[in-house]
């Protein structure tokens, strides 16, 4: 088991990664059903949260289906962070997590996200304050430093644990890096191997099979591993490594038919939480990625970015489920 605060989860856990515009309750609802043990909102800005501005107060809305969930905030200011945890503790998540990580400009170069990794004693101000300002586990997600020069991820996880932090998702690269090269995960078992550390450390980059799941789980001793992109129009992800750990074998892919209803439960979800307007155009970025590999599916991505009927979608969705192949 692991243990977070009082979350229990099963033995090494699979999170979802928290993606801006991807990880939605929508996108959420068909990862848990797929076997996702712990997920995480979109990052939210404290200080959107503050201003009460919409975009951040909707990513606030999480659902007992989800549970356990966490949900996660930016930051550059110590008050704005203490003051929207608050408010996120009254959303009724599982647990806050704080964002140590996000390499863009618009963040970074602002102060908040990976900024932090430069100025250790500004990171441990505000994730204090954090942790003081909920009676929820607190968590963060961070790099392994911010270029290669300084790489000080060890240290970071003795000071954020020092202060109370109940887990750490290590992303194996620098912020320099973005999402450039390979993730190294030499450094995050270096954390994990660290007597001092006994807060589980979850260790999250370029997992896409469950093979790798398995290799990376055996080689570097991480308590759970964290999935983003591959899990992107392909939710089976989870229940395809928790197979081959328990089984040793690799299931089938989902069949065209289950790609459908999957897509279909995506968009319902959709509908439901955003509204028909915005739960239509926001699907839209969805469908290459649930049918990737399908032969001639242009046409009919063309006419389901085109509709503005929710009716129309279900029908050619399940036009695409009785007439494609697979390329392969
Ligand atoms: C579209 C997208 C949006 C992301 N948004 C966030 C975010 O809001 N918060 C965060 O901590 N990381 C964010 N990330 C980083 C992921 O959580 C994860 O660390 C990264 O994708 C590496 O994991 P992977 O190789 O399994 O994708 C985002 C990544 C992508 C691709």
């Amino acid at each position: 088991m692991a243990q977070i605060g009082n979350i229990t989860l099963p033995d090494f856990p699979l999170l979802l990664a928290p993606m801006e515009d991807v990880s939605d309750p929508p996108f959420r609802a068909v990862c848990k059903a797929n076997g996702a043990d712990l997920m995480y909102t979109e990052f939210i800005s404290s200080e959107g949260l503050i201003r009460d501005a919409a975009k951040s107060r909707q990513k606030l809305d999480v659902f007992d289906y989800e549970r356990p969930i966490g949900i996660q905030l930016f930051g550059s200011d110590v008050e704005s962070m203490r003051e929207s945890a608050e408010i996120s503790t009254l959303a009724g998540p599982d647990l806050i997590d704080i964002n140590y990580g996000c390499p863009v400009k618009n963040v970074a170069c602002k102060g908040a996200g990976a900024a932090l990794l430069r100025d250790i004693p500004k990171m441990v101000e505000m994730t204090s304050a954090v942790v003081k300002a909920t009676h929820l586990p607190v968590t963060v997600k961070t790099r392994l430093g911010w270029d290669d020069a300084t790489k000080n991820i060890t240290e970071v996880a003795e000071r954020l644990q020092d202060i109370g932090i109940q887990a750490l998702t290590i992303h194996g690269r620098t912020r320099v890096q973005m999402y450039k090269g390979d993730a190294d995960w030499t450094l995050i078992a270096k954390v994990k191997e660290n007597p001092r550390i006994k807060i589980p450390i979850f260790g999250n980059g370029d997992i896409e099979t469950p093979q790798k799941a398995l290799e990376y789980r055996q080689r570097y001793g991480v308590d759970g591993i964290m999935i983003g992109r591959a899990s992107i129009g392909y939710p089976w992800i989870f229940r395809e490594i928790k197979h081959y750990f328990e089984t040793g074998e690799i299931l089938p892919p989902p069949t065209l038919q289950e790609r459908m209803e999957v897509c279909k439960m995506h968009f319902t979800k959709s509908l439901e939480w955003k509204g028909e307007r915005l739960g239509i155009f926001e699907m839209r970025r969805h469908y290459t990625n649930y049918f990737r590999g399908l032969a001639n599916f242009k046409p009919y991505r063309m006419r389901l970015v085109q509709t503005e009927s929710p009716e129309e979608v279900y029908n050619i969705l399940d036009e695409v489920a009785g007439s494609l192949v697979y390329a392969d």
